[in-house]
């Protein structure tokens, strides 16, 4: 008698996707109807679908910190964002165990409140009490290093001074799934190895990362697995190094 030995996989799935797909109905103006002076376009011949991701699978693990990497318009950002529950799949399923974040409270920033109050504003849109704002707000100005800039306008920031701003508040509590979509990109040297060392406490904190970014060496520095997404499919996972050789390889 043949015996089947089964081997217990110790890893816990936080994230499944499931052969996903997206699609997306664009209307492309094209050419007007009845010539450019009628001001009217021809909606009938204009609608083109853009299928963005032509079925992705993989599961994510916990404790995994997963870059994901691809050329324009590979699919990176819409995966994120399905992963979110943003953009619906047209084909598929995004299962996780609780749901992604997506790195940045930017929308609940108002530009005409100083960085103080946006501190306070974020703080309590990620769903911290007022008590719990009020502890970590300190750690936040700090993270920043925003200096007296703190006290004015945020419309007054560079756009580099209000990603600090944004990353310092997202990455103030500790998020079960988290996704940072090029968040390191912006900023000076200083600051992005700052919340480089961040992201990997975070990290450590059981939680589980997606990082998308373009730049290879922060990928490598902060990710074990990397995807590779390729017009819409997803053409490796595996550990960092060896995807990001080969993707790199075949930009050549
Ligand atoms: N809201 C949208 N409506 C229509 N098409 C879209 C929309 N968002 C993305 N697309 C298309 O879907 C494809 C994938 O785009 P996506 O933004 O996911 O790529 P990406 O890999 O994140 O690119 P990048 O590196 O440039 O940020 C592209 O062809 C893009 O034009």
């Amino acid at each position: 008698m043949s015996e089947v030995q089964t081997v217990e996989d110790p890893r816990v799935p936080v994230v499944v996707v499931d052969d996903l797909h997206v699609k997306y109905r664009v209307f492309a103006s094209g050419k007007a109807a009845g010539g450019a002076r009628s001001g009217l376009l021809n909606m009938t011949r204009g609608v083109r679908e853009v299928h963005a991701l032509k079925g992705v699978s993989f599961t994510a693990y916990e404790n995994e910190t997963i870059g994901v990497v691809g050329s324009n318009g590979s699919g990176k950002s819409t995966l994120m964002r399905a992963l979110t529950g943003l953009t619906p799949p047209s084909g598929g399923a995004v299962y996780a165990r609780s749901r992604p974040n997506l790195l940045g409270v930017g929308a609940a920033l108002l530009p005409n409140l100083s960085g103080s109050r946006n501190i306070i504003l974020g703080g309590l849109a990620m769903g911290f009490t007022r008590d719990e704002v009020d502890d970590l707000r300190e750690d936040i100005a700090e993270f920043a290093e925003l200096g007296d800039s703190l006290d004015l306008p945020m419309r007054t920031y560079s756009s580099g001074m209000q990603a600090r701003l944004k990353f310092s508040i997202a990455a103030a509590r500790s998020h079960d799934i988290l996704i940072i979509d090029e968040a390191l990109a912006v900023g000076d040297k200083g600051f992005r190895k700052r919340s480089e060392a961040r992201i990997r406490e975070l990290a450590g904190e059981a939680g589980t990362i997606f990082l998308v970014s373009h730049s290879m060496s922060s990928i490598r520095d902060t990710c074990d697995r990397t995807l590779w997404i390729n017009k819409g499919v997803l053409q490796m996972d595996g550990p960092t190094d060896e995807v990001v050789t080969t993707y790199e390889a075949s930009r050549q």
